[in-house]
């Protein structure tokens, strides 16, 4: 990825995470309200049933307001009323653990001048709690002063306890003694014990639990753990982009290479045939060149003296006019395969022109190339053209060039030596220097 985008992308990433952050911490919020308008089953209990006492508590539904009355009379030792509120069926409950406090709007009228209220919340708690039994269930306490007034008071959760009365009433081993509010089944709101005997009215208006839909911790978490997988993500994904990128590239090299060799191939190929005659693919003169200037690299001594040997085909027009053209091709082919099949690696067989073939022999002496020249003429006259029934001759001209100096007056040596056998009957060698063809050259330059 380009660098700038890179930025951007972190920018706007950073951004979003602080967004996401202020929102849980400003917003976010989870509220559970309980009014006397929400179909909560209700009841109330005082110090008669469990304690024997004689104080009657009695609760009424006042639109979305809970009254609950509450004769406090001498009796059991510490008189009490209490009004119980079911929030859900045991042994579920309600999780409040994500709760951080209460906002309770309640009002405590009574004989004495402050009336504390107690709350107390009921968990279902598999090792104490039997199903449907009240007393069972796992009870934590908060008392506050709600003052006259009626304003709201807020409560933090971690205020609550398990009630000391309900550890030892059932003898709870330390590990147990911990607040549980996953399973809340039933919200009280009570007197507290030692209520002045009296007249009390304690009214609920309103309680609300107030926490965040993920807690700060989770939150934080869950955004540590995006940008952790956003961070391996990312690293992956670059590393296989990298990679493509790589192989992409590879391959463009490797092609590249490839159209090179291709190329260098077409090259050394145009140049090739360049060199060659299409026709017999021997060397052409301008082959011959290349190929002399490659091997005087190595030194003259290696090539000189050099015999020069003109093959001229005879009567080479009669073929073409009785047979046709294609016939005469194919006989300049056969006798190029037939005389490069006789000689040596180090000789040079080139298509000189039309019917005329020249071929050096490096390191030869004409009396040699005489013999070599000789043994061609016959192995020509007696190829077996089958169906073209032909019989197919050659002149040849032999000459010697001593040196690279001499070699173009050498070919012209040749040249007349063949001029000359020509001359002499034809299917015959001639060896420049001899007398005869010494006169024939004299005779062709008149
Ligand atoms: N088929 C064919 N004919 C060619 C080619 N190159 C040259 N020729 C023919 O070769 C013939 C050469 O004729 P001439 O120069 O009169 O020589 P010749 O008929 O061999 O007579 P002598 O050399 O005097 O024996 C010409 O008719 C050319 O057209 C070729 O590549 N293919």
């Amino acid at each position: 990825m380009q660098p700038g985008r890179f930025n951007r992308l972190l920018l706007g990433l950073v951004a979003l995470t602080l967004a996401a952050l202020a929102w849980n911490e400003f917003g976010m919020n989870s509220v559970l309200a309980i009014t006397a308008a929400q179909p909560y089953s209700i009841w109330t209990d005082d110090d008669r049933r469990e304690a024997g006492g004689r104080t009657v508590a009695h609760v009424d539904r006042v639109g979305s307001t809970f009254v609950m009355t509450c004769d406090a009379k001498p009796g059991y030792e510490y008189p009490y009323c209490e009004l119980a509120i079911a929030l859900r069926a045991m042994p579920d409950g309600i999780d409040l653990t994500g709760y951080r406090f209460l906002r309770v709007w309640i009002r405590h009228e009574g004989p004495a001048m402050q009336q504390s209220v107690r709350l107390y919340l009921c968990n279902f708690t598999p090792s104490y709690s039997k199903l449907g039994d009240q007393q069972s269930l796992k009870v934590h306490e908060v008392a506050f002063d709600p003052g006259r007034a009626g304003e709201p008071v807020d409560i933090d959760i971690a205020k609550f306890s398990v009630a000391s009365w309900w550890i030892s009433e059932h003898n709870v081993p330390m590990d147990h003694v911990g607040t549980e509010l996953d399973k809340v089944s039933v919200l009280r709101v009570g007197t507290g014990n030692n209520a002045p005997v009296g007249l009390h009215k304690i009214t609920v208006d309103r309680i609300e639990f107030h926490g965040k839909l993920v807690s700060k911790a989770t939150f934080r978490l869950a955004v540590l753990m995006a940008w952790m997988l956003g961070i391996i993500s990312f690293v992956t994904l670059d590393a296989a982009a990298t990679r493509r990128r790589l192989k992409a590239a590879e391959q463009g090299q490797l092609s590249l290479r490839r159209i090179n060799a291709a190329l260098q191939l077409k090259t050394r190929d145009y140049a090739e045939q360049a060199g060659r005659d299409p026709l017999t693919s021997l060397l052409n003169r301008r082959g011959l060149g290349d190929d002399l200037l490659k091997r005087s690299k190595e030194g003259e001594a290696r090539l000189f003296p050099m015999s020069l040997v003109f093959v001229d085909l005879d009567h080479f027009k009669n073929i073409n006019d009785t047979h046709g053209h294609a016939a005469g091709d194919a006989v300049l082919r056969k006798v190029a395969q037939t005389v490069g099949l006789q000689i040596q690696r180090s000789d040079l067989l080139t298509r000189w022109g039309g019917e005329e073939f020249l071929l050096l022999c490096p390191l030869t002496r004409a009396h040699e190339a005489q013999a070599i020249a000789e043994r061609l003429r016959r192995v020509i006259e007696s190829i077996d053209w089958e169906a073209l029934a032909l019989h197919v001759t050659a002149s040849f001209g032999v000459a010697e060039a001593m040196n690279a100096a001499d070699l173009s007056a050498g070919i012209d040596r040749a040249d007349a030596a063949v001029y000359v056998a020509k001359r002499s009957g034809r299917n015959r060698v001639e060896v420049h220097g001899t007398k005869a063809a010494d006169d024939g050259a004299q005779a062709s330059v008149e």
